[in-house]
């Protein structure tokens, strides 16, 4: 067993981070060998599984990254943009797979972890997801096939704890959506209007965020004309199916040259 990779989870009591545990614990390819988070956290020093409501597991929440990350073939990180890009270096020293599912990066802090990249092995997606990243491959297609006279509009919906808009996943879907177009997303990008905005402009990608309670994530990319509409959709209704592909992708990446990689990657998409 203990040629397994070892994995790191970063934000031990995050919602995604608890996800995350649960699925490296119950997996047959790979071994959880620490668990991190915040200096001062109540979890720190304690067994994670009994902070879950468990049974113990025997590993031990810290707040050493370096220290755990000296026994880890990969860590998994969907903490927040500071965390990540410390991570990152720490990861890159430790020769480590760093997965990372964090959203509300900078460009700053895309560039940090390109300079990472270099040394390490990076896999970052705003979303971990099959269908997500397929539905990625979907919207690039529709947007080739048609012309501006089908308004491009994403709407994302999410629980009322999450502090970052547009969405990680409504930015890779615009992204899609411009490649697939072949302009600038930086150019045509149109975020939550308000106020007098005037009339549309054409060839903008609308982006709307929903905040509510406790919706895991829902993403519709809408193009509308005159006369019809067409709304490719996706609905998390389960965290899991993040915490699976960020664990797929933690596998993958093992033995992998240094550089930057995407989900479509990890899927062969
Ligand atoms: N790519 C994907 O497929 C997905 C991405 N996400 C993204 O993952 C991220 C986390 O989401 P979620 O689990 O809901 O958020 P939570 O707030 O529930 O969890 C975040 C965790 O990270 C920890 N953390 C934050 N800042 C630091 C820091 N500076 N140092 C150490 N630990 C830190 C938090 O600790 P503390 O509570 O002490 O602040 C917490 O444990 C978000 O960016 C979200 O958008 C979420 C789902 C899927
Ligand atoms: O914060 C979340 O919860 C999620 N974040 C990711 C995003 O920003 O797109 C992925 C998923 O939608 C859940």
């Amino acid at each position: 067993m203990s040629e397994l990779p070892g994995i790191v989870v970063m934000g031990a009591s995050g919602r995604m981070g608890q996800m995350l545990i649960k699925e490296v614990l119950a997996s047959d390819k790979a071994r959880l060998v620490g668990v991190l988070d915040r200096p001062g956290h109540d979890w720190v020093g304690r067994d994670v599984g009994e902070c879950m409501g468990g049974q113990p597991v025997g590993v031990m929440v810290s707040d050493d990254a370096l220290e755990t990350m000296a026994k880890a073939q990969a860590v998994i990180d969907f903490t927040a943009p500071a965390a990540t890009v410390d991570m990152a270096e720490i990861a890159a020293q430790a020769r480590a797979v760093h997965v990372i599912g964090t959203t509300g990066l900078t460009e700053e802090d895309i560039e940090k972890l390109s300079l990472a990249g270099r040394h390490a092995t990076i896999i970052r997606a705003g979303n971990m997801s099959l269908g997500v990243n397929l539905l990625t491959q979907l919207t690039k297609k529709v947007a080739a096939a048609l012309d501006e006279d089908y308004d491009i509009e994403i709407i994302e919906s999410h629980h009322h704890h999450k502090v970052d808009a547009p969405s990680g996943t409504a930015l890779m879907l615009g992204e899609a959506a411009a490649e697939g177009r072949g302009v600038d997303l930086t150019e045509v990008s149109d975020r939550g209007r308000d106020g007098i905005t005037g009339a549309r402009k054409r060839g903008d990608i609308g982006f709307h965020a929903i905040r509510g309670g406790d919706i895991v994530g829902e993403h519709d990319v809408l193009f509308a004309a005159n006369g019809e509409r067409i709304t490719l959709r996706h609905v998390a209704s389960d965290r899991t199916v993040f915490a699976r592909g960020a664990l797929k992708a933690a596998l993958w990446g093992q033995g992998k040259k240094p550089g930057e990689y995407t989900m479509l990657d990890v899927l062969g998409l």
